[in-house]
């Protein structure tokens, strides 16, 4: 699926180089899509915008669908931001609303418009943005997902801290399901370095779930100029990535050992070779991301680098330890880490693999809230009894209960355990809510009317009685007033405050036996000798009138 002619004209025009705010077509209004902070460095320290990410993520279209994050990361000033423009231009043509069939790169003299980007040797992006159109697709026959598009700030620019650079490669390489790590003209031991922290968490993950913590990393070397080494594409760059993580005897311990953990880190680890833009790209200060100043060579590459990532049958889908990542898990993940970041040091991986664990439980415990409370939801629909809604809370409780038990866990049983102690206890506040709510249902009964109805009945009666100086009816009218306003008393507490709803329940029936029994067929029998009146009264003439 496409965008429409029109809509990628508009989707071009709207959008001028460098102005991140502007907008992109597509079915979201143009307005709405932009690149937004997700994670920013305020401070002293990296804080996330949970608003923003909740806006997207817990979008009702969007929570329960499996998410596929691809994030661009690495040094700065090497055309991360450019390149991610060319993955929105598909991203719009392939998942867009409506179908086209022009070329997705698009017209040759239009201007790169999306994500910030430009020429000169100062840093552009800062922090961690994510593009807010997430778009929606169909994988493998009938898996709903979410794609997402992540830019991050470049590593080693001159106003940024190690401390900084390497928490948003770290962020961005714990949150993305494919990190591309944009390099300039070759893999460098340092770029390898970069990924320690990665690899020695992955041991620990490992250890604790069985599984390879992480899934794609995307090696994109730029400006390749050795192609009589390896050939331009993928399948130089696999050569290429190979003899770079190849682990030789003669090597020091070290590498050997960084090579390994890299290895065993991800689950897929793969290689592109791009070639160089030419000089318009960049050395023009005026360049605009227009196709037509581009080499055809890097075009080309372009076209093969796109689809090996983001064609449907590449698309990857983001895994934590194994397991599949909904939209809305992934705020949690999110939350987890950038508070594992907040410290003045790096996280010890342990400290990470606890972050990582405490993130999961949570989901698992939303996971397990979400079925209790939309089974209860249905239940509560109609008017249920007491004991009728207790039996519901028990059976749909242990069902949630199962689901969280029955989930994978990282961190272990005994980590999990107060988790599972913490869902109990919100399912039993969300319980009082069900019930109070059940409770108000129920008010529509004839308690109050019929306590009232006693109350004036006998209330007459005992004037009667004391005017005819029968003073122990009267007495007995007296109580029994008393009993019905004690009633009314009992019941209004039980309906407001869910108490004694046993008592609450009893009196429900009671007043609807005798609303039915007494009062009603009382009611109908009064309207009916009022109705009989007023049609013998209309229907005869004046003078039987006066005779009857
Ligand atoms: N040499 C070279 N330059 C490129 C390439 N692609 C884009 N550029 C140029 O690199 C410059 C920087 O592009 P950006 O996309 O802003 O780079 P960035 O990596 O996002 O930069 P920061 O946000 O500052 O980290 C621009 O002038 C681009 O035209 C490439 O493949 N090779
Ligand atoms: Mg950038």
């Amino acid at each position: 699926m496409t965008l429409s002619r029109s809509c990628l004209a508009e989707f071009e025009e709207r959008f001028q180089a460098g102005d991140h705010r502007r907008m992109l077509s597509g079915d979201i209004p143009a307005e709405a899509d932009a690149a937004v902070p997700l994670i920013v460095y305020e401070e002293g320290k990296f804080a996330l915008d949970t608003a923003a990410l909740e806006k997207y993520l817990l979008h009702e279209d969007v929570k329960d669908r499996n998410v596929v994050v691809l994030s661009v990361a690495g040094a700065f000033r090497k055309g991360k931001s450019f390149i991610l423009n060319f993955f929105l231009k598909y991203l719009y043509h392939t998942y867009g609303s409506e179908p086209v069939e022009t070329d997705w790169m698009g017209a040759d003299d239009q201007p790169l418009k999306g994500f910030s980007w430009r020429g000169g040797s100062e840093r552009d992006t800062t922090g961690i943005l994510m593009w807010s159109k997430v778009f929606l697709a169909t994988i493998k026959e009938d898996e709903k997902i979410a794609i997402i598009l992540i830019d991050t700030q470049g590593t080693f620019d001159s106003g940024s801290t190690v401390r900084e650079c390497a928490i948003v490669f770290a962020l961005s390489t714990l949150m993305s399901s494919i990190q591309v790590y944009n390099l300039s003209q070759n893999i460098q031991e340092d770029d390898l370095q970069h990924l320690q922290l990665f690899s020695d968490y992955g041991k620990l993950a490992m250890l604790d779930s069985g599984k390879i913590p992480f899934q794609k990393l995307y090696f994109l070397v730029r400006d390749w100029f050795y192609t009589y080494e390896a050939a331009y594409g993928e399948k130089g760059g696999q050569e290429f990535l190979q003899k770079r993580l190849r682990v030789l005897p003669q090597q020091v311990p070290e590498l050997q050992s960084t090579r390994r953990r890299i290895k065993s880190c991800f689950s897929e680890i793969g290689c592109f070779l791009m070639p160089f833009p030419g000089t318009k790209v960049t050395s023009n200060p005026h360049f605009d991301g227009r196709l037509s100043d581009i080499d055809e060579d890097f075009k080309t590459s372009l076209r093969e680098l796109v689809t090996s990532l983001l064609s449907p049958e590449n698309l990857l889908v983001k895994e934590m330890c194994g397991q599949k990542i909904k939209a809305r898990d992934l705020v949690q993940y999110f939350q987890s880490y950038v508070s594992a970041f907040s410290g003045e040091e790096l996280p010890e991986p342990k400290s990470l693999l606890a972050a990582t664990a405490e993130a999961n439980n949570l989901s698992a415990v939303s996971a397990a809230k979400e079925i209790y409370s939309t089974q209860m939801e249905e239940i509560c629909k109609n008017h249920l009894t007491a004991q009728g809604l207790i039996a519901e809370h028990t059976r749909t409780k242990i069902e949630a209960l199962e689901d969280f038990n029955l989930k994978r866990k990282i961190g272990g049983e005994e980590f999990s355990e107060k988790y599972r102690i913490k869902l109990e206890s919100d399912i039993e506040h969300m319980f009082l809510q069900f019930k109070q709510h059940n409770q108000m249902k129920g008010s529509t009964t004839h308690a109050p009317g019929v306590a009232l109805g006693i109350f004036a009945i006998f209330y007459f009666l005992s004037g009667v009685f004391s005017m005819l100086f029968l003073y122990t009816l009267a007495n007995i009218c007296n109580f029994i007033m008393c009993v019905s306003l004690l009633t009314l008393i009992v019941w209004t507490y039980s309906k407001c405050s869910g108490g004694m709803d046993e008592i609450g329940d009893v009196i429900d029936y009671i007043s609807v036996m005798m609303w039915e029994s007494v009062f009603k067929p009382a009611y109908n029998a009064a309207l009916n000798r009022t109705i009989k009146q007023v049609v013998v009264n209309t229907a005869l003439p004046l003078e039987d009138k006066k005779t009857i």
